[in-house]
């Protein structure tokens, strides 16, 4: 689905990305990880085109339509292809209801997408409830819900999470794991996922993609994550 392939990428003169290759598979979950510092961020930005590459490149492969390079392509020529993206900072309008957060990340859509699709509040079943309530109004818990909600609207291709359980109890990392089994299993979503919390990374991904200092020095099935790597590589 997305071919990552010599991605360079500098803040001003510091060399961030070093030749990094990915390659998503269609209705895989795919886990970028690494120690803080390390550059994941950058990548998904990178992908969804908040930043530019330096030099690679970035193919778009959807089955029966010719492969896009993105490196040309703006910010919202790729959510039009389908990509969808939850910021680290959860960005909802605070001041606008829940419903009116939902009805607003519609408009980032293709033309498939004109209603909230059942399946939101489907998996939400809390938002319908709070439907009404202003995003501020909400907990950091719930907000995190809605801010997934938002990327959901459009029914997206691809899905980018970075790190959407940083600062949540185990019960909500524990719900937020159910939620993306099902999006990748039931719904046959493709994810890529920026974790750190290796249980959650078992539990949910089917690949790994491990970064050190902007380099991928490993990655495969997820059953390859083993300790020794994590100790060789999980320390800044
Ligand atoms: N806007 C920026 N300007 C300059 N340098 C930056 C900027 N954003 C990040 N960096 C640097 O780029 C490197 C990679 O940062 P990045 O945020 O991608 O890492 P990360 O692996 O996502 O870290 P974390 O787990 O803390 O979110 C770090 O050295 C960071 O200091």
């Amino acid at each position: 689905m997305l071919s990552l392939r010599a991605v360079n990428q500098f803040y001003g003169e510091n060399h961030i990305l070093w030749n990094l290759d990915l390659e998503l598979t269609k209705g895989e979950c795919t886990c970028v990880l690494g120690a803080p510092g390390m550059g994941k961020t950058t990548l998904v930005n990178c992908i969804t085109g908040y930043l530019p590459v330096q030099s690679g490149s970035i193919i778009w492969n959807d089955a029966g339509r010719p492969p896009q390079d993105l490196l040309v392509t703006p910010v919202e020529g790729r959510a039009a292809l389908g990509m969808s993206y939850v910021a680290q900072e959860r960005r909802i309008f605070s001041q606008l209801s829940v419903e009116e957060n939902l009805q607003i990340a519609l408009l980032a859509g293709n033309e498939r997408a004109r209603t909230i699709p059942s399946m939101v509040y489907d998996l939400f079943p809390a938002l319908y409830s709070m439907r009404h309530m202003r995003g501020g109004e909400l907990t950091g818990d719930v907000q995190q819900q809605l801010a997934l909600a938002r990327a959901l609207v459009t029914e997206p291709k691809l899905l980018i999470l970075d790190e959407p359980t940083l600062g949540s109890g185990q019960r909500f990392i524990h719900d937020m794991g159910n939620i993306i089994r099902r999006l990748n299993r039931d719904f046959g979503l493709t994810i890529l996922l920026v974790e750190q919390r290796l249980s959650f990374i078992r539990r949910v991904a089917d690949r790994f993609c491990l970064l050190h200092r902007g380099r991928n020095v490993a990655q495969g099935n997820v059953a390859l994550l083993d300790d020794k790597l994590v100790a060789n590589w999980m320390t800044p």
